[in-house]
């Protein structure tokens, strides 16, 4: 027997993984070291839409040994055009499924933990308390505050990644800093709050299905939350906390901004002042002036039949006109351009509502014509019909309930829902 083969040092990772994991651990300061941090390391990712996908899909190519992925949120088929795990044949499924399914197929060897529930203020602490490192790639601001102070408690990095339109951020809140000094207030950077001590209006806030995303600007964004996390495992990173500002039409695209130390009076990290309570006693969602109005509920609400006109009633008032009627569309002109109703008229709510008496001119001057005002969901229609009823003495001035979802909906099939 030989008794050299005793005395050989067995190999640290599997034979497989060298082939696997090469091209990267032949890097400088990344090495066979790194790879069994990311092997040992866990991860866990909140949302698994645009950013959560092709953040997960980089860290499992990656070799990150363990993957917890939340979401509540199934499948859609306006996904596909950037959520890029799921596809069509899963629309439908629990998107953590789906995301789970395709991290399978991409490395086996993966373990991932899918939580089909939302994260809430009462889950949070457990939920993510196993992992090594936080992933946000939601895109609501009480679960950004809910996750930082989280993060917080827990002591764990958090990557946070935003895109909407062309533009994204990226910033890493509570990094652990490289060469802290004694002071404990810095061995970490600061925390969402230090930066966003107060939430910005809810009606700022839009979302991707009102404000529109390029799917490749998430993917630049949830493939440098990715970079960032495994910088962070694998000890590559820099530890100077910074905020990262993309801007895809602009040149150059990148700007990145140093952040300030965590403020003392930080209600989550700092050591001064007023504490935030109890994470499971907080009210995130008020904390950030509650829900967002529900617009296309609320549409269905009001249901003053002179101020509102539902998509059949419109269709038979345009099929058997006792009046002349005329349809006021007051969507983005880019939208109007995808489509619109014969014959309607074309006044983006942003310019009708900087002058609206001018454009009631217009109207009033056609007594006789009943004016129909839509929009794509039933929101701003409303909003143009109040601005116009103030200035205008037009007879029949409606808006239309659901916009032209309702209308292809209700009305014609083959109008596009976009
Ligand atoms: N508190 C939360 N817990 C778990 N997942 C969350 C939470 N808040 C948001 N998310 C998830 O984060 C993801 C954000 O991704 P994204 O905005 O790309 O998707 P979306 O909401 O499907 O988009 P769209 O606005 O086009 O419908 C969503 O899948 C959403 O369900
Ligand atoms: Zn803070």
């Amino acid at each position: 027997m030989s008794t050299s083969s005793s005395v050989e040092p067995q190999p640290q990772l599997p034979l497989a993984d060298y082939r696997r994991y090469g091209r990267q651990m032949i890097l400088d300061g990344f090495g066979l070291e790194g790879q069994i941090e990311l092997q040992k390391a866990s991860v866990v990712v909140v949302g698994a839409g645009g950013l959560g996908c092709p953040a997960l899909q980089y860290l499992a190519a990656a070799g990150v040994g363990t993957l917890g992925i939340i979401d509540h949120d199934h499948v859609e088929i306006s996904n596909l055009q950037r959520q890029v795990l799921h596809t069509e044949s899963r629309v439908g499924m629990p998107k953590v499924l789906s995301a789970a399914e395709a991290i399978k197929q991409m490395n086996s060897r993966v373990r991932v933990n899918p939580v089909t529930t939302a994260l809430n203020s009462t889950n949070a602490l457990e939920l993510l308390a196993p992992y090594d490192l936080i992933l946000d790639c939601t895109d609501n601001l009480p679960t950004r505050y809910l996750l930082s102070d989280t993060a917080v408690k827990l002591g764990k990095p958090l990557v946070s990644g935003a895109a909407q339109q062309f533009e994204g951020q990226l910033c890493t809140y509570n990094l652990p800093l490289k060469n802290s000094s004694q002071d404990q207030l810095q061995e970490r950077g600061p925390c969402f709050r230090c930066l966003f001590p107060k939430p910005p209006a809810p009606e700022m806030a839009g979302s991707c299905e009102e404000l529109g995303i390029l799917g490749a600007v998430t993917g630049v964004i949830g493939n440098l939350q990715a970079l960032e996390a495994i910088k962070i495992l694998t000890g590559l990173h820099d530890g100077k906390p910074s905020l990262l500002m993309f801007s895809a039409l602009s040149a150059p695209p990148f700007r990145s901004v140093k952040l300030r130390p965590r403020r003392a009076s930080c209600p989550a990290c700092g050591v001064e002042g007023e504490k935030i309570g109890k994470i499971e006693e907080t009210d995130y969602v008020a904390f950030c002036g509650g829900e967002r109005p529900d617009w296309v509920s609320r549409g269905l609400v009001v249901e003053d039949p002179q101020k509102r006109i539902h998509a059949k009633e419109l269709k038979n008032a345009l099929e058997n006109p006792q009046r002349m009627v005329k349809i006021l569309d007051v969507r983005p002109r880019t939208e109007f351009g995808i489509c619109h109703l014969p014959g309607s008229t074309n006044i983006p709510i942003k310019e009708l509502l900087t002058n609206p008496r001018q454009f009631a001119e217009g109207l009033q001057r056609e007594e006789e014509t009943d004016v129909y005002v839509v929009c794509r969901l039933g929101n701003d229609s409303q909003l143009a019909v109040d601005a116009l009823r103030e200035v205008s003495k037009t007879v029949v001035l409606k808006d239309l309930v659901g916009g032209l979802r309702a209308w292809s909906k209700e009305v014609d099939s083959n109008f596009p829902i976009y």
